[in-house]
């Protein structure tokens, strides 16, 4: 299990993007992040991801594998799609051979050995999504992975999340499409300005109340209370 407590993140000297965030991502489950624009669920993936250390809080049990796909895959890449997808089976312990396979499912139509800046956006992201798979079981954290993808591989993608999901992967993912929600077992939250907030919860109401910690503890604990943080100044 992996928790997440307390979760604050800033950039520089700019505001809270994350604003105390509390998450428990389960083995074996799919978590989906809706939320509009820039109201920071790539930042929270990357926190998750362990791609970059919180201004505060915790991300406790991640495993040693994390396959984490970003928004925008790498388009100065100059390895080709059959060696980068070896080089990762090779540092993540991946079994030999087979590695092409789950391209082959997507339907990547590309040269497998020029390199990979050459790639049309949606098969670089196959290319992506294919070397986040390549370890079963692990920390799967994909940022927009059904963005750019023709029809018939978004639906494959859908089979290929839920059947790692099934071997015990552990996977967290942003889709401004709508179809990770509609994957079986699909846990959906909702971000807003830096919080979150259950998909079939009442709406987001926020209050600034002063008051002691005392009374702030027994505020937490009325029902329907979702948080109480302290303001910092
Ligand atoms: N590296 C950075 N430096 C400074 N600010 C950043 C950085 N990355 C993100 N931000 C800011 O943090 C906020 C949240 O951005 P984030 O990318 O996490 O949102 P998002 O919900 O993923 O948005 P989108 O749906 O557009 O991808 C935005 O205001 C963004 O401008």
């Amino acid at each position: 299990m992996i928790t997440v407590s307390g979760l604050v993140q800033r950039y520089g000297r700019g505001p809270e993007v994350l604003r105390g965030i509390d998450l428990e991502l389960p083995p074996g489950r799919l978590t989906v992040l809706l939320g509009e624009n820039g109201c920071g669920k790539s930042t929270l993936l990357r926190v998750v991801a362990g791609i970059v250390s919180p201004t505060r809080g915790t991300v406790r049990g991640r495993p040693r594998s994390v396959a984490f796909l970003p928004e925008r895959f790498p388009d100065q890449l100059r390895l080709s799609p059959r060696a980068y997808l070896r080089h990762f089976a090779r540092m993540r312990g991946a079994p030999h051979g087979g590695q092409e396979q789950v391209l082959d499912r997507l339907g990547f139509v590309g040269d497998l050995d020029a390199p990979a800046s050459e790639l049309s956006k949606g098969n670089a992201q196959k290319l992506g999504i294919a070397t986040a798979l390549l370890v079963r079981g692990s920390l799967l954290v994909l940022d927009e992975p059904w963005a750019g993808l023709d029809v018939a591989a978004r639906a494959v993608l859908g089979e290929l999340v839920t059947e790692a999901v099934a071997d015990g992967a552990t996977a967290l993912v942003t889709d401004h499409t709508g179809l990770a929600a509609a994957l079986p077992g699909a846990h959906v939250l909702r971000m807003r300005a830096g919080l979150l907030w259950p998909e079939d919860g009442a709406d987001l109401v926020e209050l600034l109340v002063r008051c002691t910690p005392e009374a702030a503890d027994r505020l937490g604990r009325l029902p329907g209370v979702h948080a109480v943080r302290p303001v910092t100044p």
